[in-house]
């Protein structure tokens, strides 16, 4: 549809985004419309802040040309940018793929990457404000969960679980959180798309590591699968996914200081590893649901 600078979206060719899981939420008194989606089914992100804005815009611009250009497939296209004016938001957005969008029944994760969240180029109150949230889990494991939905399946209903649950996680209790998204407490089929989640997570770690310029702060992996699917012969690719989102913060030029992103890979390992304790727990079994019998 639109890849250019100076489209306009019309306010009723948009709707809010439902499966926004975490990030700047539709907020009117500051602005914020949260994310949206297009009738065409791209999603729409508000460029709320100018240098956030700018950063972002640069890394999506220059990922073809840059030494990085093997993390595409597990990055959304990027379709430009438009204006929009929409309630109190008159503003440009990013023009994204959904990775979400084929998804029948959305489960979706945001794990925000890295144990230090604030770029180098922040303020001093932005470090404050950075170092009280998520303290536990980025401290110990190096990431944190702003927020993730899950549908139940046995219930088949859907649950949001936001920021509040996410800062109040730690090291054993984010085990929890995962199991939940994981349906783990209901069925063990979750596993193909943990053993899909771990070796795509092995991919974009072998990519960064090779990479000596391109530094991630704040940015997340979005964990997905279709709850429709669990438990089918569908091959977990065409169901579960990974991808890398939010490049807010994000640096890849000379501007910034050299060598490898141990941060980022810091944080990445550990979820790694949280997920092969996850496969090998649910291949022994997990607690299934109490049954009484007579
Ligand atoms: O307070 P702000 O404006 O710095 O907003 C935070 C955002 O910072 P940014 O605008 O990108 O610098 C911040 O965005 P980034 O992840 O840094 O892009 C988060 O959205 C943060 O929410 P959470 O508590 O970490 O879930 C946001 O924090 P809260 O608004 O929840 O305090
Ligand atoms: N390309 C995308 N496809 C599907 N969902 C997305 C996409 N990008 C972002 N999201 C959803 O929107 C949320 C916020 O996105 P993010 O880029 O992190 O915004 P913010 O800069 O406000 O934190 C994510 O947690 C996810 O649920």
């Amino acid at each position: 549809m639109m890849a250019s600078t100076n489209n306009v979206i019309l306010a009723e060719d948009i709707r809010p985004f439902t499966s926004q899981v975490a990030g700047h939420a539709c907020q009117t008194d500051k602005h914020s419309p949260g994310m949206l989606k297009h009738k065409d089914g791209f999603v729409l992100k508000p460029l709320l802040k100018q240098t956030q804005a700018k950063t972002e815009l640069e890394f999506y611009k220059g990922l073809a040309s840059s030494p990085h250009v093997d993390l595409t497939p597990f990055i959304a296209q990027f379709h430009g940018t438009a204006k929009i004016n929409i309630g109190s938001y008159s503003g440009e957005v990013i023009i994204l793929e959904d990775v979400t969008g084929k998804l029948e029944k959305p489960c979706i994760m945001d794990i925000k990457i890295g144990r230090q969240t604030w770029d180098p180029f922040a303020s001093a109150s932005k470090i404050e404000a950075e170092e009280k949230k998520y303290t536990e889990c980025k401290r110990e494991l190096g990431f944190c969960i702003p927020g993730f939905q899950v549908y139940d399946s046995e219930s088949c209903k859907v649950v949001k679980y936001d920021k509040s649950y996410g800062k109040s996680l730690n090291k054993s209790t984010v085990l929890e959180a995962f199991s939940i998204f994981l349906n783990l407490h209901n069925q063990k089929h979750a596993a193909k798309a943990i053993e899909l989640y771990i070796s795509k997570l092995e991919e974009i770690s072998n990519i960064i590591s090779k990479q000596k310029q391109l530094h991630l702060y704040s940015s997340s992996i979005l964990l997905s699968y279709d709850c429709e699917k669990l438990g089918t012969n569908v091959e977990a690719c065409e169901w579960a996914n990974v991808h890398l989102i939010d490049f807010a913060h994000t640096f890849t030029g000379k501007s910034h200081k050299e060598g490898v992103d141990e941060n980022y890979l810091h944080g990445l390992r550990n979820l790694m590893h949280l997920l092969s304790q996850l496969s090998a727990k649910n291949k022994k079994g997990i607690p299934q649901v109490k049954t009484t019998l007579p």
